[in-house]
């Protein structure tokens, strides 16, 4: 009988910060991207029937751009008003433009180009984050990125970032969510962005958004499939951390909580099933 994490029941339970904590299983990575990707189409034709612009983060990894790439087949994408919707990214690696390693350059080729050439999303409304090809290090990348947010964030807001209706991110096997990675000194980092060196996943150099800015998003859904997910799922999931950035040292995707909700989006092996 194994002693690990036991399976994570799909259940409503109350937020262990400021919203409400939802945790959906599907049976396996397929139709986690699949429900993912509807999720998110509907979720941002919800907010576009009350509120414009809407603002959506999204991830790097092989669940996040493939949850793109389902919504790029997706009958509801050309529901959407994309004039009014601009997309940011959680994270980047600090790679050339056009870099296939880039999570922009995964995410053009998955959905976006085809947003920009067939549905109306404006170019300048993809907000990508500044690589070597711009600027000179990560530190110089995570500052012009807190400046492009500041200019879309409500007055006096700390930090200075839109009010984001979906921040999409993936989880690591070791539980770091965008390039928050566990014991690294990007937990800590304050403001909107950081500069990451020496991320245990290559490349060694990325930008971030920082927890706070993180925190800022109305909702934060995490996409996470594959048995390796699957004690950090849980370790995250059993963490109550109340907003303290230091309760999530360990298990980074634990501090990845939205103001108004927060959603666990797993396959079955991710949930210990
Ligand atoms: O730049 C990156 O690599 C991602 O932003 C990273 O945070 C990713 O989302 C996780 O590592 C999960 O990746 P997988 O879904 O491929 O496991």
């Amino acid at each position: 009988m194994s002693d690990g994490p036991g399976p994570i029941a799909g259940s409503v339970r109350p937020g262990v910060a400021a919203g409400a904590r939802l945790v959906v299983v599907h049976p396996d990575a397929g139709v986690l991207a699949e429900a993912a990707a509807a999720r998110l189409l509907t979720r941002i034709l919800d907010v576009q029937s009350v509120r414009s612009p809407v603002h959506v983060v999204l991830t790097g990894g092989t669940v996040g751009i493939r949850t793109l790439a389902r919504a790029a087949v997706s009958p509801l994408v050309t529901a959407v008003d994309w004039s009014g919707v601009h997309l940011w990214w959680g994270d980047e690696r600090f790679l050339p433009d056009g870099d296939p390693d880039r999570n922009e350059t995964q995410a053009r080729e998955a959905l976006l180009d085809a947003l920009v050439a067939e549905q109306g999303l404006p170019v300048e409304n993809v907000h990508a984050m500044p690589g070597p090809s711009a600027v000179g290090s990560p530190e110089e990348g995570a500052a012009a990125y807190a400046a492009e947010l500041a200019r879309f964030a409500g007055d006096g807001v700390a930090p200075a970032v839109p009010a984001f209706d979906v921040l999409l991110l993936g989880m690591g096997p070791d539980g770091h969510v965008a390039s928050l990675f566990p014991g690294h000194e990007g937990l800590g980092a304050t403001g909107a962005t950081a500069g990451v060196h020496h991320s245990p996943k290559p490349p060694p150099e990325r930008v971030s958004l920082t927890f706070e800015a993180i925190r800022a998003a109305r909702e934060v859904w995490i996409v996470a499939a594959g048995a390796e997910k699957a004690a950090q799922a849980a370790a995250a999931l059993g963490t109550a951390t109340n907003g303290v950035p230091g309760a999530v040292t360990d298990v980074p995707a634990a501090g990845a909580v939205g103001r108004s909700r927060t959603l666990w989006l797993l396959d079955a092996a991710a949930a210990g099933r």
